[in-house]
This record gives C-alpha cells, structure tokens and sequence, in this order.
C-alpha cells in the first residue's frame, strides 16, 4: 500500500475533523465545489469574506422552513438565497427560533429551486453531527482555494454519517454501587472520533439467556442535577435498583444527550417549551426531527458484550423495534414508570401522544 496514502485522512477522519471546524466558525471545502459553513458559529469577518465570494446560500431543514414558511423544494431542506446586504444577525434569526413569537417577520425568503442539492444536504447532516443549529451558509469556492481549510466529498461525508459507528472496547472496571455492588462499567470508543457510550454490567448474567437490560440516554438535567421536567433520573436509578435486586442485568448508557442534538440545543428546546411548544414542537421549531437518536448503537453494543435477547426495560416501543431490526431479540419489555411529577406530566403526556410511548 502507498505509504502517503495510508496516513492521510480517511473519510471518516475527514468527517471528525470537519465537525471540529464548524464548531469553530471555520468554513469547510464539500466536493471541491462549496464552502460550508455552520450559522451558530459564523463570525462577522468570517461572513464578510465569504460574501466576496459570490452569491450565499443559507441551507435550513424543511422542518425549520416549515415554521419560516419558506417553500420547500427539497422535501427535506429548503435553500433559501442570501441577500446580499443581509446581517448576520437574520441569519442567525432564521437558524435559532428563540426570538421567533417576539419577532415572526423574517421574511420574504427566496427558495431556491431545483439542481442538486447534495451539497446542501451534506451541510446540513455535517452541522447536526456537529450538535450545532441544523443550519448553514453555502458559498462559492474561492480561487484560488484557501490553504488550510478542511475539504471532503459531499457523498462521502452523507454516506460515513449514515454508516453504522463500529465501537471498540477501550476499558473496563469493577464500580460497586449504591444499587448494585457488583458492578463493572466498560468504555466503548467509536471509531469516527464521536462519542463514547458506556455499558454497566451489573453481577455476571449469562450470555445465552435473556438479560435483563436498559438502553439509556444521557440526560445531564435529569442524571446528574435531578431535573424533574423528565424521568431519566428516577429511570435510571430504578433501572439500576431492578438489576442489583435480581443480581444480573446490563445497563446501557449512550451518550445520545437530548434524543440526539445535544446538551446546547436541548436548552435550547426547553427554553421554546417554557414559551409554550411541547417537546416534539420545540425539537420541529429547532429544524430536527423529534429523535435524532441512533438506535443501532445500542444493538451493536449488545451483541458486542455478547447478548442476543434481552428483556428491556422502556416505555418506549421504538427502542424494542430497533433492537428487534438490528438483531436483539426482546423477549420481554419491562414497564419503567418512576418519576412523575407535576413538571413533567405534560412532557410524558406529549410523548405518549406524538411518540407512541406507554404510560
Ligand atoms: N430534545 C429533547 N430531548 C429531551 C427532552 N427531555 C428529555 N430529553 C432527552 O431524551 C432522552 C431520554 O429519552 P426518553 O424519550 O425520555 O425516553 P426513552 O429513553 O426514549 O424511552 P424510555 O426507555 O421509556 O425511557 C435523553 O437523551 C434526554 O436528554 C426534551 O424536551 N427535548
Ligand atoms: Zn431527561
């Protein structure tokens, strides 16, 4: 094999480098044709310089559009043309629906129509991966090209997000707790610089039975501060308690915060909850989908410990669905209601409604 070649990036390196730079407010190269660059994170120099470029687009979710009342071509993004004396501040308007009921005018947004829209397509996955807003700014290329700048193939970038994330074990040890004293967490890396998910293997169950499981999702308000707007924590905590009792059971944790979008933009959804949007509405007003999680990780992280059934506990028929997709049997779903309070009772109301959750 050529040695320059196999040091050089691979896509998905390509892809973790990418994230990291949108995040940053750098713009990154898609298919040697664009520039991309995340709205949360543009700066004011950075936005001048991109418009000497030429014409700017600004790529949103259809979901997002939706709201904005833009016209969607795309079924699932909308392009809409940037004027050119447009601020950053209406940019950043038409990513963030925070200030959309004390200020609705936005528009008129001029849709672009019909090309490929690939490109923005790929920025728009790129900046979710990112758990930036799901928003964007698409600028011609500069000639001659910036130096520097991170460059991947648009197709390339669709198809490493969309693939399943291959974990590998890292570490593993003993962690008596309060619920559970035989208690041993394992770190599992994934191979495409993303997050780690954790797997706590309470006592030792055995692999060709049915164990008793969880898959759950991080939530630092309701894990960690004892939020009461959700469940998680009581979840958790009972789930923990149910295992330690019956002296086997594994405990997932997926670092999946918010179903998916992250810790930022799920604040960012509460604060649209507390101005009167359920939590899908607010997820929808934001430009994701309700759950942006990855379901078959949890499989994965499964069969790689060595289970094929499981008897799961959730309120969640999704998560029995996927499982049963990705190669888990689940023999049994174990009802996990803990946790109600008045904070929360429309939450779990909404969810049972719009998400199909069992009360
Ligand atoms: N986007 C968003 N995420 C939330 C909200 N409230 C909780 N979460 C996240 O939701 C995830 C928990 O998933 P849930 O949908 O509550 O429950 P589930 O895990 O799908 O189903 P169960 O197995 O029955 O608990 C965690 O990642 C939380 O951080 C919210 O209002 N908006
Ligand atoms: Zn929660």
């Amino acid at each position: 094999m050529d040695t320059a070649l196999s040091l050089g990036p691979t896509p998905a390196e390509r892809l973790n480098r990418a994230r990291a730079d949108l995040r940053m407010g750098l713009p990154v190269v898609l298919s040697d044709s664009c520039l991309a660059v995340a709205v949360e994170t543009l700066s004011p120099a950075r936005l001048a310089a991109l418009r000497k470029l030429g014409p700017l687009v600004l790529v949103l979710t259809a979901r997002r559009a939706e709201t904005l009342k833009a016209r969607i071509y795309d079924t699932d993004l909308a392009r809409i043309r940037v004027p050119r004396d447009a601020e950053l501040d209406w940019l950043q308007a038409l990513a963030d629906p925070a200030d959309d009921l004390a200020m609705p005018m936005k528009g008129p947004l001029s849709a672009e129509r019909g090309g490929d829209a690939t490109l923005a397509r790929a920025a728009i996955a790129l900046t979710k991966s990112a758990h930036l807003l799901p928003a964007a700014i698409l600028a011609p290329l500069p000639s001659p090209p910036t130096e520097g700048l991170t460059a991947l193939d648009a197709n390339d970038a669709l198809r490493e997000i969309a693939a399943e994330t291959v974990l590998a074990p890292v570490a593993a040890a003993r962690v008596p707790m309060r619920a559970a004293e035989k208690g041993r967490l394992h770190i599992f890396r994934p191979d495409d610089g993303g997050e780690e998910h954790y797997a706590i293997e309470i006592g030792s169950p055995a692999r060709d039975k049915p164990v008793l499981a969880r898959l759950h999702s991080a939530c630092f308000t309701g894990d960690v501060l004892g939020s009461l707007k959700c469940d998680c924590g009581p979840q958790l905590d009972a789930a923990l308690t149910q295992m330690g009792h019956e002296g086997t059971g594994i405990l997932l944790y997926l670092n999946q915060e918010g179903r998916g979008i992250g810790l930022a933009n799920k604040m960012r959804a509460y604060s649209l909850q507390d101005q009167g949007f359920d939590t899908v509405e607010a997820n929808h007003r934001l430009g994701f989908e309700d759950d942006e999680r990855d379901f078959r990780i949890g499989a994965a992280l499964l069969k790689k410990l060595g289970f094929h059934a499981v008897r799961l506990l959730t309120n969640n028929p999704a998560k029995v669905r996927m499982l049963e997709a990705n190669g888990i049997k689940v023999v049994e779903r174990v009802p996990l209601r803990v946790g109600l309070s008045r904070h929360n009772a429309a939450y779990l109301a909404t969810k049972a409604e719009k998400s199909g959750h069992i009360l």
